[in-house]
């Protein structure tokens, strides 16, 4: 994808700040300035899109607005310019006519200036008008009704431009913090990324069906938007899980428009939600193993609807489930309490134990405190390694009669740094790496997703391979931006093009 001219989006002040009294009136009584509803979100987006930014205001603006915006510019990184004063010949401010000569400008505005405007377009600029009342029909100024829709609007024109059938535009939807890590290491350009892509942001503060349209591909977190899900149900999505407003919307377009590209499907995902059928998963992987290599295996587990000892007993007994055990609750992901553990080193511990039911039980794996995280991006595998929970004796040592209980996000209960130097470095049993990345794409074809993380330790001993963990849409912080984001890209059109490519048989 060749990189076409760069993008320049000048921000007119009228744009962003809270009406207040007419400028330049001076009033005393002027509340301070402030940026109006949505602006900040917007801001944050195009403070990582790849575009040139800049924030512009007429020159006879009082202080106290223009140093609000110039502390704003600042803030985001964004250029800061002043438009001269209307004289008989408008001149647009030097730095704007030498950007209409390199790039592609757009500015964005919520007043309607009609000279300003002739001048702009007359230098190559597109005029966006946002939410002001008086339209400005036919002058070859784009309106949009909120500014909400502003982004949306501008990745249309912006693909209008390049005008090469390959670009693909991605709408995404996650929570505010997933979005932000991913947008800092680059990942949503809203200018095309090497392999085409345009990113915008979805929201969820007007109709979804109509962003959707305009997009062609959806990549979303859905486990982000769910607002509860029913413990006692087996998840099979929709069945178990009620979402937010927004992604019940995103899910009902999809419904209703099959060949649209969603990145990924709601049932390919809906077994992640589930660390039963994550079990189940594994087990079946288990039958892939090479001979004298180590063994790949899921661990020994068991669920439970209640903790009650007497039941319990026989069942361990039954599935040959040995202590130390890790409890986790069934539901996996989405909910705040799915990741609320514990580590049980006798029956007697199950008693009043904080763990949500139903819950698995696993056979604790002795593993040097050491975890590979796996990522399936397309079809990159990466790993990292992580400091993971120490062999159970140390913890027992610390947790006397009483289980250990932990939330696995927030304070996983991991090696010390002395608990690290005493595992002994385990020689020949480290890590078969490309037996993991064999097993990695056999997971990807279970799966049919596009990114996803599995966690696997190397237990002490025997040196099998357990998968203890698989995760929809990690965030593969370990991986260098310089791999992971064209990783990223290009497993996106990836799926796009097998989407589509399964469309037209
Ligand atoms: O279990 P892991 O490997 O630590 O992965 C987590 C996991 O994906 C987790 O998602 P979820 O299980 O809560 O859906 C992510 O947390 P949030 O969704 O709360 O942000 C973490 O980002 C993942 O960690 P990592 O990115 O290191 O794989
Ligand atoms: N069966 C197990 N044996 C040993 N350690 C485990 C086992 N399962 C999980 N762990 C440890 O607990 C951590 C959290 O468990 P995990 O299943 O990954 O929870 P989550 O899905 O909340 O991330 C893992 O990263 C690993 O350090
Ligand atoms: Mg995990
Ligand atoms: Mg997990």
């Amino acid at each position: 994808m060749a990189m076409e001219r760069p993008v320049q989006l000048v921000l007119d002040a009228s744009l962003l700040l809270e009406p207040s009294d007419p400028v330049g009136s001076g009033g005393t009584d002027e509340a301070p300035p402030a940026l109006r509803r949505g602006v900040e979100a917007l801001l944050r987006r195009l403070r990582y899109s790849n575009l040139g930014v800049a924030i512009c205001h007429p020159e006879e603006m009082p202080t106290n607005a223009s140093g609000f915006l110039e502390k704003t510019a600042a803030i985001y990184s964004f250029g800061y310019i002043l438009l001269p004063a209307p004289t008989g010949n408008h001149s647009l401010n030097e730095l704007m006519l030498e950007w209409s000569r390199t790039s592609s400008c757009f500015y964005a505005t919520s007043i309607v200036d009609e000279d300003l405007f002739s001048e702009l377009q007359n230098n190559g600029w597109r005029v966006i008008a946002v939410d002001n009342q008086c339209g400005t029909k036919g002058s070859g100024v784009v309106n949009v009704g909120k500014i909400q829709e502003l982004l949306l609007t501008l990745t249309a024109l912006i693909k209008k431009e390049i005008a090469s059938s390959s670009v693909l535009t991605v709408g995404y939807a996650m929570k505010q913090s997933r979005e932000e890590d991913f947008a800092k290491r680059g990942a949503f350009p809203l200018y095309p990324s090497k392999n085409g892509l345009i990113f915008v942001p979805l929201s969820f503060e007007i109709p979804l069906a109509s962003q959707l349209q305009e997009v062609d591909i959806a990549l979303h977190k859905m486990t982000d938007e769910i607002i509860n899900i029913d413990p006692n149900c087996s998840i099979d999505f929709p069945k178990g899980i009620s979402f937010s407003g927004g992604m019940s919307e995103i899910i009902r377009f999809v419904e209703e428009h099959p060949s649209f590209c969603i990145i990924d499907p709601f049932k390919n995902i809906s077994p992640l939600l589930d660390r039963l059928q994550i079990q189940e998963i594994l087990v079946k992987l288990q039958e892939f193993c090479i001979e004298g290599r180590p063994k790949l295996r899921a661990p020994q587990s068991l669920k439970v609807k209640n903790f009650d000892a007497v039941d319990l007993q026989k069942r361990l007994a039954e599935a040959n489930l040995l202590f130390p055990i890790i409890v986790k609750p069934q539901v996996a992901c989405g909910v705040s309490d799915a990741h609320n553990m514990a580590l049980v080193f006798q029956i007697g511990e199950f008693s009043n134990l904080s763990v949500p039911l139903p819950a698995i039980l696993q056979e604790y794996i002795d593993h040097g405190s050491k975890i590979f995280k796996f990522y399936v991006i397309g079809d990159k595998v990466f790993h990292a390694i992580k400091n993971s929970m120490p062999n159970a004796s140390s913890l027992k040592l610390s947790s006397g009669d009483e289980p250990l209980t932990f939330n696995s996000l927030k304070t996983l209960p991991v090696a010390t740094k002395e608990q690290v130097l005493q595992t002994r470095v385990e020689d020949g049993k480290s890590l078969d790496i490309n037996l993991v990345e064999e097993a990695a794409k056999l997971l990807k074809d279970s799966l049919r997703l596009t990114i996803f993380g599995f966690d696997v330790v190397v237990q002490e001993g025997s040196g099998d391979h357990v998968i203890v963990d698989l995760n929809y849409l990690p965030s593969f912080k370990e991986v260098p931006d310089s791999e992971a984001m064209p990783a990223f890209w290009d497993a996106i059109r990836q799926s796009y093009e097998s989407k589509k490519g399964k469309m037209q048989t």
